[in-house]
């Protein structure tokens, strides 16, 4: 279990819900996954116009605990405002701060983000903000008080995995609240390294939403984020330079 501000949880999947080709494969990939945070960002769910079709609709809320993000804004302001709607719609009152600082890469503004963090953070909200994998804007965030830091493997829906294990070691090592992986994992396998280094969590969306069989990989990601922390927990063996034989005789009688 990992707690966020007042909140415990066990899974150590977060699923985000963009890019699903209908709703109906959504709904099934968020079981599958057996995810307890669902993030969406707030300027596409329709959450002041109940005509619209939404996927708030389709799923029994009170399975979940919702993750509303500020995808959109590219200022503190900006940012500031959209989690002010979705806390005003009632949804929730945590927030991931997003805010885009690169139009071509996707990458988050660290100043915009601190700054964003440190306004929500005067206004109660439970902060969880996405970051790069900068070691030293992740000491400053948790010195700041947010409640939770989400350091990208690598460029959102990029699927590239992570590309840089050794920055994301040391933020995890230096770790005084929850990590949580965000943006950029692929295959199952990316998202157990995340947590054989040590991170509390995982957050995903397009290596579900654009996979060919949706539902099957929540499933696959749902594992490999088990196994990956089992195997943290367990004590993974250090890698050596050179051969150790498994089945050693050093010290043990031969028999003929
Ligand atoms: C920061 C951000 O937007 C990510 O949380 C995104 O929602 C998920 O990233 P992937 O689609 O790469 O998994």
């Amino acid at each position: 279990m990992y707690q966020i501000g007042p909140y415990t949880f066990t899974s150590r999947l977060l699923l985000g819900t963009g890019k699903f080709s209908d709703f109906d494969i959504q709904k099934g990939a968020i079981e599958a996954s057996e995810a307890e945070i669902l993030t969406f960002a707030v300027r596409r769910m329709n959450i002041f116009e109940p005509s619209q079709p939404n996927l708030l609709d389709k799923i029994n809320l009170s399975n979940y605990r919702l993750l509303p993000n500020t995808a959109g804004a590219k200022t503190a302001e900006e940012a500031v405002r959209i989690a002010n709607l979705a806390k005003a719609s009632g949804l929730c009152d945590m927030v991931k701060v997003e805010v885009i600082g690169c139009d071509d890469t996707l990458l988050p503004d660290p100043l915009e983000t601190y700054r964003a963090c440190e306004m929500l953070l005067a206004e109660g909200f439970i902060v969880l903000p996405y970051t790069s994998d900068d070691v030293v804007l992740a000491r400053k965030l948790q010195e700041l008080g947010v409640h939770a830091i989400m350091p990208g493997a690598s460029p959102i829906g990029s699927g590239q995995g992570i590309l840089n294990p050794y920055n994301l070691q040391v933020i995890i090592e230096q770790a005084t609240v929850p990590v949580i992986v965000d943006a950029g994992i692929g295959a199952p396998s990316d998202a157990a390294l995340a947590l054989e280094l040590g991170a509390d969590a995982v957050l995903l969306n397009s290596a579900v939403s654009g996979a060919k069989n949706p539902v099957q990989m929540a499933e696959a990601m749902k594992l490999a984020i088990r196994a990956g922390r089992l195997g943290s927990e367990a004590g993974i063996i250090e890698k050596k330079e050179r051969a150790q034989a498994s089945s050693p005789s050093q010290g043990m009688s031969i028999v003929d």
